[in-house]
């Protein structure tokens, strides 16, 4: 990957590709039904977290011989890359996994590359609605998915001017009293609960403002959305408004890949609303 012989937009185009394999897997599993696991972590996994993060992982490590993959369920199974380099892809193979149980639509697959600690490319596809979007620096765009599995329709978008009050999108599954300390500093603020990464793409795609995350999320939840928020121009801060990084841990078999409470914001102008600049 350093010898710069994949572009980014090549690389932009594997992701969607494998994102799409995955989700159609997914919708299988969904469609013929399925038995829910519990994880060391006591996190529910099933047969389709596993199904896509097997295609997902075949296809980089082909396409991209040599880059270091971290991907949520080979790290549950204890299988831990070593020095991830100044490049590596972080992988969700299926975000909102309680959703998805819960046989809602907003559960999502995440392909990430992150570059010096930057979330640069990244792909959420949400297969139960037929949504993908994708960013790579300087363009973000969204795409309908046909039943077929392929992307038409596509179009470029941006975060929006906030309104005022800011549109708040929050967890579904996992909010916490913090967050909504946080969104009581908007009064009259509308709230609107969704699971999985799709948050970000609802900032990325100029239809919500905020997002606030006073509350776990690791790394491969948040980089490929993230990724195109940023693409968006949008950007996801620490809550005293620091900068947001991915590749944190300290020493090369470290296992946490946890992330700090963060903001993510669709219009600069909100950046004052974490006392930033
Ligand atoms: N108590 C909990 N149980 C399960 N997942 C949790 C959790 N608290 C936080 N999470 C994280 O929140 C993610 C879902 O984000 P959201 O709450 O925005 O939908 C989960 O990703 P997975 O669904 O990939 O496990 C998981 O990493
Ligand atoms: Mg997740």
């Amino acid at each position: 990957m350093n010898d710069n012989r994949h572009g980014d937009g090549a690389i932009l185009a594997l992701f969607e590709d494998l994102a799409l394999k995955a989700g159609q897997a997914i919708m299988k599993v969904y469609d013929a039904g399925f038995v829910t696991d519990t994880k060391a972590d006591s996190s529910p996994v099933t047969e389709a977290d596993r199904a896509a993060e097997k295609i997902i992982l075949a296809g980089l490590r082909d396409r991209l011989e040599g880059i270091v993959c971290v991907a949520e369920e080979e790290i549950s199974a204890g299988k831990v890359p070593g020095d991830l380099g100044s490049e590596f892809i972080l992988i969700d193979p299926l975000d909102g996994t309680k959703e998805f149980i819960g046989r809602k639509s907003d559960f999502t697959v995440n392909i990430a590359l992150v570059r010096e600690g930057k979330p640069v490319i990244g792909v959420v596809f949400a297969p139960a609605r037929g949504d993908i979007y994708s960013g790579r620096p300087g363009h973000a765009s969204h795409g309908r998915v046909s039943s077929a599995f392929a992307i038409e329709k596509t179009s470029a978008m941006s975060v929006r001017e906030a309104a005022s009050p800011p549109k708040v999108v929050a967890s579904r599954s996992h909010r916490t009293p913090e967050t909504d300390v946080f969104i009581g500093k908007f009064p009259g603020a509308e709230t609107v609960s969704v699971g999985s990464s799709l948050k970000f793409c609802l900032l990325a795609s100029g239809e919500a403002d905020l997002y606030p995350r006073f509350g776990r999320t690791m790394e491969w939840d948040t980089a490929a959305g993230d990724a195109v928020l940023r693409a968006a121009g949008g950007t996801t801060r620490l809550v005293d408004g620091g900068a947001f990084v991915y590749g944190k841990r300290k020493q090369a078999d470290d296992v946490d890949f946890a992330n700090p409470w963060f903001v993510a914001i669709g219009d600069a102008a909100l950046l004052s609303s974490i006392g930033a600049d």
